[in-house]
């Protein structure tokens, strides 16, 4: 079965500087996936690249099956909300339903509709002169009125207010539901993911480091909490994703399968915020097929 986003040996160069390099996933079809990364990791070009806007420096793009270079109606099949919500500024929010209309084959008017008379917005005022989060909202209702496939979605809850952000998100899980489509979506805002993502990438530095599912990420790594003179006793070959050290005690993030720590260690299951934080924190750890970085022996 083809992936709905599929990036072989991928990367990005702006002259001498890659923005993004060696970037190989598969993303399966119907999730919600969360892309995470510090500023500057890669997650703007990559998502630009996936919506066509971007060209590869090297590597290549496949889109549920097709390369995106050689059939641009794969394109179609695609939405994407950028960072800074590119809604034209003088046009009304019932120009916008217009303009969608007539441009999109597959555009969903009184689904539309209905969602943004449930916004309650001035439908009569230029769009510039929305608050931000408003025309974050209505750039959402307009990319999800294409019925894409594929929904790309750049930081979209950053400007939104707590009720906003969990409706956002209560939008999408209801249309991933019932259609199937697949949301790719970048949020520095790890626990708003928590509960509507179930496939977590995060890139750092240019490169992915983890791309998995989420449930079988929090399965595998265990948080494994004890005294910093105990770090010596740990399994030399437990796969360590991050240590600290605060005060007299150590935190270790570790892929555990199989290992067993002394009695001086507690394990407990880690949240998807402090999995997340442990991978950007070391970006040379890597949750990918591979040879993993075994235990530190100093504390850092
Ligand atoms: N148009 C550009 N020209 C030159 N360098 C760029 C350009 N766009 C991005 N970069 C560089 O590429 C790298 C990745 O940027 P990108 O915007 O993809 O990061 P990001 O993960 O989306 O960051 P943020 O979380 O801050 O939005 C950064 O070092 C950035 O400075």
């Amino acid at each position: 079965m083809s992936s709905a986003v599929e990036a072989i040996d991928l990367g990005r160069r702006y002259r001498r500087t890659w923005a993004l390099r060696g970037c190989s996933l598969a993303l399966p079809k119907g999730r919600v996936i969360a892309l995470v990364g510090p500023n500057g990791a890669g997650k703007s070009t990559l998502l630009n690249l996936t919506a066509g806007l971007l060209r590869p420096s090297e590597g290549g793009l496949r889109l549920f099956g097709e390369p995106l270079s050689a059939r641009p109606d794969t394109l179609a099949q695609v939405a994407y909300m950028a960072q800074d919500t590119a809604l034209y500024p003088t046009f009304t929010v019932t120009d916008l339903l217009t303009f969608g209309r007539r441009l999109n084959p597959g555009w969903d008017d009184p689904w539309a509709r209905d969602r943004l008379a449930r916004l309650r917005l001035p439908t009569d005022v230029p769009a510039g002169r929305l608050s931000g989060g408003q025309r974050a909202q209505v750039a959402l209702v307009l990319a999800l009125a294409k019925r894409p496939r594929l929904l790309l979605l750049d930081e979209p809850l950053a400007s939104l207010d707590p009720v906003a952000r969990h409706d956002v998100m209560a939008l999408l899980m209801e249309t991933v539901a019932q259609s199937g489509m697949t949301v790719l979506l970048s949020s520095h805002i790890i626990s708003d993911l928590a509960e509507t993502c179930d496939w977590l990438v995060a890139i750092n530095q240019g490169r992915v480091q983890v791309s998995g599912d989420i449930d079988e990420l929090l399965e595998t790594h265990k948080l494994i909490v004890g005294p910093r003179e105990a770090l010596d006793t740990l399994p030399e070959r437990l796969p360590v994703v991050a240590q600290t050290v605060n005060g007299r005690q150590a935190s270790v993030l570790a892929r555990v399968s199989g290992h067993t720590v002394g009695p001086a260690w507690t394990v407990r299951d880690a949240s998807l915020d402090e999995l997340v934080l442990n991978y950007l924190r070391r970006p040379e750890s890597s949750a990918l097929p591979g040879p993993t970085r075994q235990r530190e022996r100093s504390a850092s």
